[in-house]
This record gives C-alpha cells, structure tokens and sequence, in this order.
C-alpha cells in the first residue's frame, strides 16, 4: 500500500492510540549525549524493553508516585506504527509509520537499579500505571525526518532536557528494523525512541512541561500515591 495512504488511515484511526491499548516498545540508552552522562559505552544493539499498556496516561491525568521512591522523567519521541510490521528491512521501516507522539518514559530508578543488581527484568520500573503520559496523535506528514527532531522538557519552569533526536545511536528505521525481527509492530504500538541527556528526578507536586518541535507542547503534574 503506497505510504501517503498509509498514513491517511492512520490519521483517521489512530487519533486515539493511547485508548487502543496496543503495546509500548523502548528502547533504552539511544542517544549519545545520555550515554556521555551516565558514563556508559553505546550498545552494540538496541536495548528494548516493554512497557505495560495500563501505564499510559493522556493530558489532563497525573504522573502518580511514591514518596520513597526516585523516579525520573525521560522526554522521548514517539513513534506510532500504522500497519503490521514484521521483519522488515531497515530500508522499508519507515513506511510502517502511521505517526507520532510525544511521550513521557517516566522511570523508578529505585525499582530499576534493584532489577539491575539482581540481574531482574525492569517490568516494574517502567511499566508502572502513569509511566507512559502521551500527547495527542501527530500526523505523519507532520515530521519530515523523525531523525531530525528537536526535543525538550522543563521541570517546575527550568530546562533540564533540550536535544535532537540527530542526536540517536541508532536510527528510527534500525529501531523499528531491530524489533520486528523479534515482535510483530501493530497499528497502534508505541515506539519510545529513548530519552537525551538530562533526565532526572521528579518530586510530588512537581510540574513537567516538554516539546517537540513548534508541533506540540504537554504538560503534566506530578501526585503522590501515600
Ligand atoms: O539504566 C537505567 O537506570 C535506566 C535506563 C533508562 O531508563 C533508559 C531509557 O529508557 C532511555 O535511555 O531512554
Ligand atoms: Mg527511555
């Protein structure tokens, strides 16, 4: 099917994704800046991880946590997929695009650094409910290059986060390439493409504002669950 039509469909099913429930894919450590911060080696691969599909929130809803825990706030591009995808080739993958998002891969680095220690998948520091807060649908033909894309997030006001996503070790295509290898991508799953340098803790009451290009700005508050 030709793309523009692809994308079309797209448009008129998948405004409301974050409702569909289809999965939410991650890939972690992606950016060079974020890898230059943590002091660590850039994968060899993509590191994937899921997130659960009742972690997604939308505007008007709030980032829950707990008091005793870190969690950081993560400002991603996403990447909606808008037709099977299965074993393509890096050259094909962008055609499986049905559009994008702005997301939020909110992280509990307590439960994480824990999952990390004991060698323990990550399910819990990512995929808690309000880990996924998501934006409105933003058509394909919106973003040119999803590779060229310019990101960022405040935190009560300040700027923490401010990258590209030409920023990336691994490319939109190799993403979506690397996971269909592996997992079927369906109309309406969620590609987080990773987060640049920046990230850090949010606190209760704390406000998170980010962007994407001039194309959408969100906000969300953050509550404590105790
Ligand atoms: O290693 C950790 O503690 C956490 C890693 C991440 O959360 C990685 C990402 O999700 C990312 O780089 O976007
Ligand atoms: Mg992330």
């Amino acid at each position: 099917m030709a793309s523009h039509l692809v994308s079309r469909m797209a448009s008129v099913h998948l405004p409301n994704f974050s409702e569909v429930g289809r999965k939410i894919v991650g890939a972690a450590l992606n950016y060079k800046s974020l890898a230059k911060d943590l002091k660590v080696q850039h994968p060899q691969r993509p590191i994937i991880f899921l997130k659960a599909t009742s972690s997604y929130i939308k505007v008007g809803q709030d980032i829950e946590i707990s008091k005793s825990d870190i969690v950081n706030y993560e400002v991603e591009l996403g990447v909606i997929i808008g037709k099977k995808c299965k074993k393509v080739t890096e050259s094909n993958a962008l055609d499986y695009i049905g559009g994008y998002c702005l997301a939020l891969d909110m992280t509990n680095v307590s439960i994480l650094s824990e999952a990390r220690k004991a060698s323990a998948p990550w399910d819990l520091g990512k995929g808690f409910d309000t880990a996924c807060p998501v934006s409105k649908f933003i058509p394909k033909e919106d973003i040119k290059n999803p590779d060229d894309v310019k990101l960022w997030l405040k935190l009560n006001g300040d700027i923490k986060q401010n990258g590209n996503t030409n920023d990336m070790i691994f490319s939109t295509a190799h993403l979506i390439s690397f996971v269909s290898q592996f997992m079927t991508l369906e109309p309406g799953d969620l590609l987080l493409t990773g987060s640049p340098s920046g990230v850090g803790p949010v606190r209760p009451n704390d406000v998170l504002e980010c962007g994407l290009d001039d194309l959408v700005t969100m906000k969300f508050s953050v509550k404590p669950t105790d």
